[in-house]
């Protein structure tokens, strides 16, 4: 049957952040506790964002995940494999996807990736409680992200007053200069500006060149996240006052992301 509506709902597309978050929040509490009680000391996430990687323009924390809502799949499966060139090719740490029905990842990706490096690794899903910073921390992760624009005030003080008590670091991530704001009044240090709009997942790099400058003074640390594709998107991110930049998909699309990542940094033949 087909009906014509005045009042359609307006459609929302798979993969974006209001259907991601409605998803965690349905998921939460149904995952078995952690079987990891105790981890191994936490690697010092702020250190390794702020401690310059010599050689490189900008530090880079380098992403692993099999797919994405708006890259589709990625031509790696062993994401510990490709942890290891990224760590040979000197990031500075790595990003864990560990959410499954978007992304293609799980805890055992992170718990795998942290035992093949010796650099610091976050964790990277879309937590909703304080509870699963926690689980975070049992399963490894030196740091977590936190997006500002889907959590409450409240969510985001208590996770982050979590991570503080777990010894995890908290990225947390804004896409508008409004959103960051709220992150640093809710106790951020160390702030991701996401260049991809997680309602439409367009990415603009000028959002972090934008926002950036305003935070400089203000937090531990600086980071330029999503779409960076060419050297000259990591020279102006560092120029804004970026500590590091996170970057996947450029890297997972080449056959070698190691190898993709040393042109990145303009190490290497090819790079733009
Ligand atoms: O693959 P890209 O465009 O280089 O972007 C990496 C990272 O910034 C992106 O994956 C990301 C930023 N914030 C997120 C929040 C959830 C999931 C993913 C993300």
């Amino acid at each position: 049957m087909t009906t014509t509506s005045s009042a359609a709902k307006p459609v929302e597309s798979p993969g974006t952040l209001d259907v991601i978050m409605a998803r965690k929040r349905r998921e939460l509490g149904t995952r078995p506790p952690p079987t990891h009680g105790a981890h191994p000391p936490t690697r010092d996430f702020a250190q390794a964002l702020v401690r310059r990687v010599p050689g490189h323009p900008v530090n880079v924390i380098a992403e692993v995940k099999r797919k994405s809502p708006s890259g589709g799949a990625f031509p790696h499966a062993d994401v510990v494999a490709v942890a290891r060139s990224y760590e040979a090719a000197g990031a500075c740490a790595i990003s864990v996807l560990t959410d499954g029905p978007d992304f293609g990842g799980s805890l055992e990706d992170l718990v795998a990736v942290r035992a093949a490096v010796s650099i610091p690794v976050l964790r990277k899903d879309f937590l909703v409680a304080a509870s699963e910073v926690e689980e975070s921390a049992a399963w490894g992760a030196d740091a977590v992200l936190l997006i500002a624009d889907a959590l409450g005030d409240t969510e985001l003080r208590e996770m982050i007053a979590a991570a503080k008590q777990v010894r995890v670091a908290a990225l947390v991530e804004a896409h508008t200069e409004a959103h960051a704001e709220r992150a640093l009044a809710a106790g951020a240090s160390i702030i991701g500006l996401n260049n991809r709009n997680l309602a439409t997942l367009k990415t603009d790099t000028g959002t972090a060149l934008r926002v950036m400058p305003t935070l400089r003074s203000r937090s531990t640390a600086l980071v330029a996240e999503s779409g960076l594709k060419h050297l000259a998107d990591l020279t102006a991110a560092r120029d804004a006052g970026a500590n590091a930049v996170l970057v996947g998909e450029s890297l997972l699309r080449d056959a070698d992301p190691g190898r993709a990542l040393r042109r990145l940094l303009g190490l290497e033949g090819g790079g733009t």
